[in-house]
């Protein structure tokens, strides 16, 4: 038997950092949603047990590293699944974007495995599972578009945004979220997004105050070590886009638009000089 799941990519339309915790990590308000750029997992029963990835992409680990592994390992050993599964990863989201691309595969290969195996896991026991793998995973559980506070995996699930473009673009640079949440100076933040005007625009369906609300203190650290994402917000502008954020700790940024005819003007424009741009809807 086989399942298939999609894997869809994260942005963050807000992501504020109230705290460092003693644990190390950050104590964070975050507003995430989904864009229909997505992974495609297929995932096979295999009678031995063992856990094989595949995948057409040359860049990601395929062994323990790899966060669908880990997310079968770890479904495996907490109930006790004495079977095997392969699952071939069809990669579509760019690595280490900030778009939670490995976060997804894990999510969704707990989603498949959950119905490969007819375990009936329910949902929110998903997402504690999840938490165990990375802070973004719960969101990419349950999907839709969502408050995010603790580290990321504590989660209200809020109206969706209205439809609209969404113009993503990656720099060719590599950056560790580890990295920029270490360099954050949290308790030295001058100013935050508001989390409650932001919620108050999407309930509303109002596109140009999302726009106006947008906001992430992670540009503070990874814009400054990297001048070229500062550059492609400023061309994004430029060229039009209605609001433009850095997704996660970057380097991706997205540009929303609500008018077709602005889109390809914006896409052509950042394809001068940026070789990795998609446009993709919200999922609405
Ligand atoms: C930047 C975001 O992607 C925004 O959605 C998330 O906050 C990060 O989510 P993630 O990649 O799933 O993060 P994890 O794999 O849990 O953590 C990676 C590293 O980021 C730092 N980290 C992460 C989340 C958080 N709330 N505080 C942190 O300080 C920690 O140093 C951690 O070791
Ligand atoms: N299934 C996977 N897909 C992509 N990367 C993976 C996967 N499993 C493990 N990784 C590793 O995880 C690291 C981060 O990749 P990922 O694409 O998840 O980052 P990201 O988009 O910045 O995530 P986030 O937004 O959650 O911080 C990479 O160095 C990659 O080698």
């Amino acid at each position: 038997m086989k399942v298939y799941e999609k894997a869809p990519a994260k942005i963050n339309l807000l992501l504020d950092v109230i705290r460092k915790r003693e644990d190390g990590f950050h104590e964070v308000e975050m507003i995430m949603t989904m864009v229909d750029l997505a992974d495609r997992l297929e995932m096979e029963e295999l009678p031995r047990d063992t856990i094989i990835i595949s995948s057409q992409a040359g860049y990601i680990p395929l062994d323990e590293k790899n966060l669908a592994f880990q997310a079968a390992r770890l479904i495996k050993d907490r109930y006790d699944v004495r079977k095997g599964v392969y699952i071939h990863l069809d990669k579509k989201i760019p690595v280490a974007a900030g778009l939670a691309g490995g976060s997804s595969d894990a999510a969704a290969a707990l989603r498949g495995l959950n119905r490969l195996w007819g375990l009936n896991i329910p949902e929110e026991e998903l997402c504690t599972l999840g938490a165990e793998l990375g802070s973004d995973v719960p969101f990419c559980v349950t999907g839709g578009t969502a408050i995010a506070t603790g580290r990321g995996e504590k989660l209200e699930r809020i109206s969706n945004p209205p439809q609209c473009w969404v113009v993503l673009a990656k720099p060719p640079i590599n950056v560790s979220t580890a990295d920029v949440y270490g360099k954050l100076r949290a308790a030295e933040l001058k100013s935050h997004p508001s989390t409650a005007a932001m919620v108050s625009a999407i309930s509303r369906g109002s596109f140009s105050s999302i726009c106006d609300h947008l906001g992430n203190v992670l540009e503070s650290v990874t814009l400054s070590l990297y001048p070229e994402v500062m550059q492609l917000k400023e061309s994004m502008q430029r060229l039009g886009a209605d609001g433009v954020l850095m997704s996660g700790s970057g380097p991706t940024v997205f540009g929303l638009v609500n008018k077709e005819a602005k889109v390809s003007r914006i896409y052509n424009g950042l394809r001068g000089f940026c070789k990795e741009v998609y446009v993709v809807r919200m999922l609405t």
